[in-house]
């Protein structure tokens, strides 16, 4: 009862501060708009607010929800479906490898998952745009290839039949596969909704029998808002030590497969990515790194992708001397946003090359929702407003929020040594 009549009392001098401030703004003292600022954010307060005090320390209360629930649903939905496909393509002994224009590999998975999944997205939400890793024009050309992933796009079903009709059913003919694929051809900006998809990323671990991850993200005016990473080969436990074995021994799938969820101001999740219905997620955050010399930090396993040597001095600067967990694809993001490392370092190889949206606005999502801070390797915001790559960035470096600085700070020495 006191606790009421303290706050309607605060309520009635909010109002009359901000009454002040409107009708006399030159009588408000700084001190006076300070205290207005901190009344109106303690009987208001705004999501961001929570989100920054929750994110660090985890808790069990369940997620506020604030919007964005039916996004987050069918891109769970769409990217457990096509985890199913992928897992398919995994297990079978060539992997379905084919070879693209620009010589990066690609396999029959791809097109499957991003089939499925832009269909997924057409069927809730015909108005968005995606931009898709895949297009189809070399299925158009290939009826050998084009049957195989038409094939598997048949086979992957979820168990659930209520989940299956959220997000369309099965595709019904060849060329709705296809039309699904080229649904990806869109060039981003910023305006609008903007769905970022990268059906396999890590296409390299995918092959090697390493780790890969099914990622989609829904970007709101360029602003990564929504972000879903299916990650096969991870183990479920979200508390699983992270060792240099993470990335060489997926092919033992006991205890593996994980979904990750977020949703900007309402946090991060991870469940199990099994065939059935979505099942009760477990809210994720960073660790707390009390000590940046005792940090575990990630890194590509492909060395033209990140500079291992430059990733390394920069260990070596912030005094850690355990070695980097090198890893495929955006389970990077996902295995520091659930604390099970700490950094993720990506170090420009070559000055020319200029990441993919896909590549990075839903890991993005996951490591702010989960207490951590992204930007490239000089500190600067990624920007995902600007078309399907990131060219006004360089590298990616993320990090909890309470070393963020220390650990960018170093980021920037090393490489301005090299300039
Ligand atoms: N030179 C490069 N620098 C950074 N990333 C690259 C480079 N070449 C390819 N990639 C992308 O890195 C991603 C995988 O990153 P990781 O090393 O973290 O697994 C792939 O999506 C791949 O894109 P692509 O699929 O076009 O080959
Ligand atoms: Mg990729």
């Amino acid at each position: 009862m006191p606790a009421q009549i303290a706050t309607s009392r605060q309520l009635l001098l909010a109002l009359l501060i901000l009454a002040i401030s409107l009708f006399f703004p030159s009588l408000l003292s700084r001190g006076a708009s300070r205290r207005l600022t901190q009344l109106t954010s303690h009987i208001f307060p705004s999501p961001t607010t929570n989100r920054a005090a929750s994110s660090i320390l985890p808790t069990n209360r369940p997620l506020p929800k604030m919007g964005y629930e039916k996004e987050l649903e069918v891109a769970l939905l769409a990217v457990q479906r096509a985890s199913i496909l992928t897992k398919t393509v995994y297990s079978s002994h060539s992997k379905g490898t084919l070879s693209k224009s620009d010589s990066s590999p690609v396999t029959i998975g791809d097109f499957g998952a991003q089939a499925l999944i832009i269909a997924s997205i057409k069927h809730a939400f015909p108005e968005d745009d995606v931009v898709g890793e895949e297009d189809a024009d070399d299925l158009r050309k290939n009826e050998q290839e084009r049957n195989l992933v038409w094939d598997l796009v048949q086979a992957a079903k979820l168990d659930d039949s209520a989940a299956e009709d959220k997000i369309g059913g099965p595709i019904q003919s060849v060329d709705d596969m296809l039309t699904a694929l080229d649904n990806g051809r869109s060039n981003g900006g910023r305006q609008g909704r903007i769905w970022a998809l990268d059906p396999i990323d890590g296409t390299k671990g995918f092959l090697r029998g390493g780790q890969y991850a099914v990622c989609l993200a829904l970007m709101v005016d360029g602003v990564p808002t929504v972000g879903v990473i299916g990650c096969p080969n991870l183990p479920i436990d979200d508390k699983a030590p992270l060792d240099s074995s993470i990335g060489a021994d997926a092919d033992d799938k006991e205890g593996k497969g994980v979904l990750f969820g977020a949703v900007k101001g309402q946090g991060a999740t991870s469940q199990p990515l099994s065939k059935g219905a979505l099942q009760q997620s477990r809210k994720i955050s960073m660790k707390a790194v009390p000590d940046v010399s005792q940090a575990t930090f990630c890194e590509s396993v492909e060395a033209g992708h990140s500079s291992h040597g430059d990733n390394a001095a920069i260990a070596s600067k912030l005094g850690i001397t355990k070695s980097s967990v090198r890893m495929d694809s955006q389970a990077k993001y996902a295995s520091i946003a659930r604390g099970a490392g700490d950094i993720y370092l990506r170090l420009p190889v070559s000055k020319s090359y200029e990441e993919k949206i896909w590549d990075h606005a839903a890991g993005v999502v996951l490591v702010q929702e989960a207490g951590g801070q992204v930007t490239d390797a000089w500190g600067k915001p990624l920007d995902f407003g600007i078309g399907r790559t990131l060219k006004d960035n360089k590298g990616v470096v993320a990090a909890p929020k309470d070393v963020f600085q220390q650990v960018i700070n170093v980021v920037k020495e090393v490489l301005s040594a090299k300039e």
